[in-house]
């Protein structure tokens, strides 16, 4: 496996329903800015299902091999497996970690957490990394928990977790280098990268940011 804490750097998360054009021109130009991993996320209103759901995966997923990016997939264990996925994406309101752990064996295992208790049990459970948020206010998850800033990656880290963790949630190329000095190793974006009038010079930008460069 490429090294995890480094691929997470600029974890870009996407669907359609996510996009302004063409899911896979917006994925060629988040590639074309640099991004590092990818997990492919097809929610909310209007979202695809399906075969077509299936042929949209199977496509991102074909780009992102093509340029050695790690290609997850959120919730949708089933698809993982028939994609042969690098690994999936679930949290607290999904199958049960150590059930996904048993069905994906050593494929890349992401886990959501929200609290001190969560982490320690998810560590326990398999999860290879860490999504934590909402850092900051989001209009991507409706069902998002109110965000919290950086206190819950400060508290693993300062107890001497040292699992991969990326932050997520309102994050973008002003606010980035904060989630990274408070002790995440990437961040992950939808609506930065997804809703950029550029979608590569918001990847580079980030990119930037989370390197500390600025
Ligand atoms: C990297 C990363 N972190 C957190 C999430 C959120 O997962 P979850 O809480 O299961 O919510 P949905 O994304 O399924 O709506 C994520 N997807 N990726
Ligand atoms: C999936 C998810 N989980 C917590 S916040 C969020 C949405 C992140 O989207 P954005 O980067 O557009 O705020
Ligand atoms: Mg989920």
């Amino acid at each position: 496996m490429t090294n995890l804490q480094e691929a997470l750097k600029v974890y870009f998360i996407m669907g359609s329903t996510n996009c302004l054009e063409e899911p896979a021109e917006v994925l060629k130009k988040a590639i074309a800015g640099g991004i590092t991993f990818f997990q492919f996320r097809e929610k909310g209103e209007g979202a695809l299902n399906g075969a077509k759901k299936y042929a949209l995966a199977k496509k991102l997923q074909g780009m992102c091999k093509e340029h050695q990016i790690p290609f997850l997939v959120n919730d949708d264990i089933e698809l993982a497996l028939e994609l042969n996925a690098d690994g999936v994406h679930i949290g607290q309101e999904d199958e049960p970690v150590s059930v996904v752990r048993e069905k994906i064996g050593d494929k890349i295992l992401g886990v959501s957490v929200h609290t001190f208790d969560e982490a320690t049990s998810a560590l326990k459970d398999g999860a290879d990394y860490f999504g934590i948020g909402p850092i900051f206010p989001t209009k991507t998850k409706e069902d998002a928990k109110p965000s919290r800033g950086t206190v819950l990656i400060e508290a693993l880290r300062e107890n001497g977790i040292n699992i991969p963790i990326v932050g997520i949630g309102g994050i973008n190329s002003e606010n980035a280098q904060s989630v990274i000095a408070a002790g995440a190793d990437g961040v992950s974006v939808i609506t930065a990268i997804s809703h950029a009038e550029s979608p590569k010079e918001a990847t580079r930008a980030l990119k930037i940011s989370v390197d500390g460069k600025r």
